[in-house]
């Protein structure tokens, strides 16, 4: 399958709902909701999953969409303010929208996952995007466990890593035997990418997450040394940092257990598109003990612990270097 309807839909959606995220920031009505798990929530994050669940629902009408935001805590009656403010944004990128229709799109993100399925995280690295900082718009398709098609923007990554405070903006995608491709969220050919193939000291630059409560900041480090890279990380929020590693900005990203939070599992939307951009890139997605990210067990990695995100050269030696740092 050539998957060419999935990827222009897909495309066009991520693009409106970070069209609509980008808008919220802009306009500085950024502050955050807590969600149950304590984690925030803002009104672009629950918008982006109405833009893309009501596209989704247009072009693939059966199709399971597994998404990180629900509606109920916004069908309350005190949230209708917040409710207001969500179709609001809606409506600004796609039409009409009636409150009604957007807690409903919402709500089409909570299936369970099927044969086939889309997951979604709406803004992937929230705290980021709070921030001011990195943050993520990630759309994948999965069949039987397998993904097919990974939809990665990051309107906040500059599109030349040779100059940070240039251009912002960089769309990754990538269909399962058909590579990956960047190219700038303001137009543009997309333009293939590859991971970084030498495994000298220079070219080795490893990524991992801003925040300490979603990694082992000091293993991290420990692993990087081991393997030989002696510059510091670079840190970024979200799924941006697969980007970094399929367009060779970085060989290496780390994610292992934080020790607050030792037994967390990964959720599927934190990882399904960027595992397949970097995978198609040429690098290689496993879990800390090299086993690959089961994407056929429901919302969460349940047999999966830590993520390793490489160039491929690396990745043995990487995983060698994890289970040494293991036993001291
Ligand atoms: N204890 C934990 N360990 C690892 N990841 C965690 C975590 N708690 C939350 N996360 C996930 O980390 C994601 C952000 O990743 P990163 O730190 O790389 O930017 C969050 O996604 P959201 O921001 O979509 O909620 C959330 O799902
Ligand atoms: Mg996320």
């Amino acid at each position: 399958m050539s998957y060419e309807q999935e990827k222009q839909v897909a495309i066009e959606a991520a693009l409106t709902a970070a069209k609509l995220c980008e808008q919220v920031r802009q306009e500085q009505v950024t502050e955050a909701m807590e969600k149950s798990d304590k984690s925030p929530v803002t009104v672009a994050d629950l918008g982006s999953q109405a833009v893309i669940c009501r596209a989704l629902a247009m072009a693939f009408p059966d199709d399971l969409v597994v998404g990180e935001e629900d509606a109920s805590q916004l069908r309350q009656p005190e949230m209708a303010d917040q409710l207001n403010r969500v179709s609001h944004y809606v409506k600004s990128v796609v039409g009409d929208a009636t409150p009604d229709q957007v807690l409903d799109w919402i709500d089409r993100g909570n299936s369970q996952i099927g044969g086939r399925y889309w997951t979604l995280d709406p803004i992937d690295g929230t705290k980021g995007f709070l921030r001011q900082d990195q943050y993520a718009v990630a759309l994948a398709l999965v069949e039987l466990g397998e993904v097919k098609l990974g939809v990665l923007v990051c309107p906040a990554l500059p599109v030349s890593p040779d100059q940070p405070d240039g251009e912002k903006g960089v769309l990754f995608v990538a269909v399962r035997g058909q590579g990956a491709t960047m190219v700038p969220i303001s137009g543009g050919e997309p333009q293939p990418i590859q991971v970084t193939k030498a495994d000298s000291q220079e070219a080795m630059r490893f990524v991992e997450s801003v925040e300490s409560g979603h990694g082992d900041h000091s293993r991290q480090d420990a692993v990087a040394k081991a393997v030989g890279i002696t510059t510091p990380s670079l840190r970024m929020d979200s799924q941006a940092k697969y980007g970094a590693v399929a367009s060779g900005r970085a060989s290496l990203y780390l994610r292992l257990p934080s020790p607050k939070s030792p037994d967390y599992r990964e959720k599927i939307w934190d990882h399904a598109a960027g595992t397949i951009v970097v995978e198609e890139a040429g690098g290689r997605v496993t879990d800390m003990y090299g086993k690959a990210l089961n994407f056929s067990l429901g919302a969460k990695l349940s047999d999966n612990q830590g993520v390793i995100v490489s160039n491929g050269v690396i990745h043995d030696t990487v995983l060698d270097a994890l289970r040494e740092t293991a036993s001291v």
